[in-house]
């Protein structure tokens, strides 16, 4: 078991109910698992415990047999770098290139005097070169990001998170903001990299068509409850009204 979650229960200050409820769910490697959930029904909140931008109130959250809530900043750290996430806004730097962009990914794993530098080794440029091929823009390689469309900034994104060499896929609506051919490019390519490299992907998104055609599983909250998890032929219309009335 890769992810392990028991009574997971986030409740913010100040706020009458919990953001998430004892949540209770396993995920496996090689699962491509999406998020639905009205607005506000948590999925945000789930995704962020996972890295732990947020810390939970309560329960447990156990990557590879290492609990994450108890975990010292050091150690966390160190399990972070394993975790990637996509953003809806992409979080790119508009100025510097595209080639610069992805190189970012790298950041983590290097000396901070390093990167103040822009100093990099032939590894990482090869790796940074090789994820843009695979997301199929190195021919921007040069541009400004900000120069990009919407769906060409999140494939900068997602070769920014291939950079890491990641194990666990983390996506916070990284479609939201884009047309649907785009969204669905977009969610094509993640499920093969995620094909390609036997990950565990976890994706929240508004779009339930997106999630029935890419996701080998779907999860849904309401209220901070987890109150569907099964394989997308099992999202029937009655599970659908329930999940958004
Ligand atoms: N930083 C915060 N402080 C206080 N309350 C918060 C905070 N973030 C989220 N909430 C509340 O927690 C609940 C769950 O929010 P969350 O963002 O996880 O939902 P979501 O399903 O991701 O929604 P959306 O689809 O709109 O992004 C909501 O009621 C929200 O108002």
């Amino acid at each position: 078991m890769m992810l392990e979650i028991s009574d997971l229960t986030v409740t913010y200050p100040k706020a009458t109910e919990p953001a998430l409820d004892q949540v209770n769910v396993s995920m496996n490697k090689g699962e491509f698992i999406c998020i639905l959930g009205r607005s506000g029904a948590g999925k945000s909140t789930f995704i962020r415990c996972i890295n732990r931008l947020i810390k939970p109130s309560a329960g447990s959250i156990q990557w590879n047999g290492t609990e994450l809530t108890s975990l010292s900043e050091r150690a966390m750290r160190e399990v972070r770098s394993e975790m990637v996430m996509i953003f809806q806004h992409f979080n790119l730097i508009p100025r510097m290139s595209v080639f610069q962009n992805t190189l970012t990914g790298s950041f983590g794993s290097r000396p901070a005097y390093k990167n103040l530098l822009g100093l990099f080794d032939e590894k990482e440029l090869k790796s940074a070169n090789q994820a843009l091929q695979e997301v199929e823009l190195d021919r921007f390689r040069d541009q400004r990001v900000e120069a990009l469309s919407g769906g060409q900034k999140q494939r900068v994104g997602i070769a920014r998170a291939l950079m890491q060499k990641p194990s666990l896929v983390l996506g916070d609506e990284p479609v939201a903001s884009l047309d649907p051919t785009t969204s669905e490019r977009i969610f094509q390519l993640l499920r093969n990299i995620h094909d390609e490299r036997n990950l565990l992907t976890l994706i929240n998104v508004h779009d339930v068509e997106l999630a029935k055609k890419f996701a080998t599983r779907i999860i849904a909250f309401k209220e901070g409850k987890l109150i569907f998890d099964d394989q997308p032929s099992a999202l029937t219309d009655e599970m659908f009204a329930k999940i958004y009335q």
